[in-house]
């Protein structure tokens, strides 16, 4: 193994100890990846638990998600993972999380999209410099089918090329970063936000 691949694997376990320790990648659900090269990604293999990875639940996928390891069977959601790298070289990593916040907000918001303002831990992502910004974040209606999903998400990235994340309705959420670690701020800043919101909700509702 190169000591790349040996860092980014070791990159993605923590980072699924940690999301499965949160709560926000239960039972098999999530997927995560890692730029390895220009051309090739570490991504999680289908179907793993996500709290107990090993090296071998890891396989390398091309730019359009096939498998450079007969015998490996990639993400359902590989599709989703390589049309970010190919969107933005600096992307370094990507997280897929299933919290069951991220969950109900998309399922309590009809439209496609949320607008989060007036937060200060907005700063936490990319790009973003005051509470007094807007941060906009596409809810896409969930499909099994995930060529047509990743081909509804495009063009959205294209006119949003500061787009920090996106919500899978009753599905996910999916956020990057140019490295682990800023992939990983980027979730916990969505989480702290999307608890938020429905608490606003909630104690506006009362
Ligand atoms: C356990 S249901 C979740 C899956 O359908 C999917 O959405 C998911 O996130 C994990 O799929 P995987 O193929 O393991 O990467
Ligand atoms: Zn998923």
């Amino acid at each position: 193994m190169t000591a790349t691949r040996e860092r980014l694997s070791q990159a993605i376990i923590e980072a699924g100890r940690f999301l499965y320790g949160r709560g926000w990648s239960p039972a098999t659900s999530s997927n995560y990846s890692a730029r390895l090269t220009s051309a090739e990604v570490l991504l999680t293999v289908s179907g793993k638990h996500k709290g107990q990875l090993g090296s071998d639940d890891l396989l390398a996928v091309d730019m359009d998600g096939a498998s450079l390891e007969p015998g490996k069977k990639p993400s359902a959601e590989t599709l989703l993972h390589t049309q970010l790298y190919r969107w933005k070289p600096d992307i370094g990593a990507v997280l897929h999380t299933h919290s069951v916040n991220a969950t109900v907000l998309s399922r309590l918001s009809p439209g496609d999209s949320l607008v989060f303002a007036d937060y200060e831990l907005q700063k936490a992502f990319q790009g973003v410099s005051t509470h007094e910004s807007q941060v906009l974040v596409p809810v896409f209606d969930n499909d099994q089918d995930i060529e047509r999903l990743a081909s509804r998400v495009q063009p959205w990235l294209d006119a949003h090329p500061d787009c920090v994340g996106y919500l899978i309705r009753g599905h996910g959420l999916y956020t990057w970063g140019t490295e682990m670690t800023d992939a990983l701020r980027q979730v916990e800043a969505f989480e702290f936000l999307f608890e938020c919101e429905l608490k606003m909700r909630e104690l506006q509702r009362s």
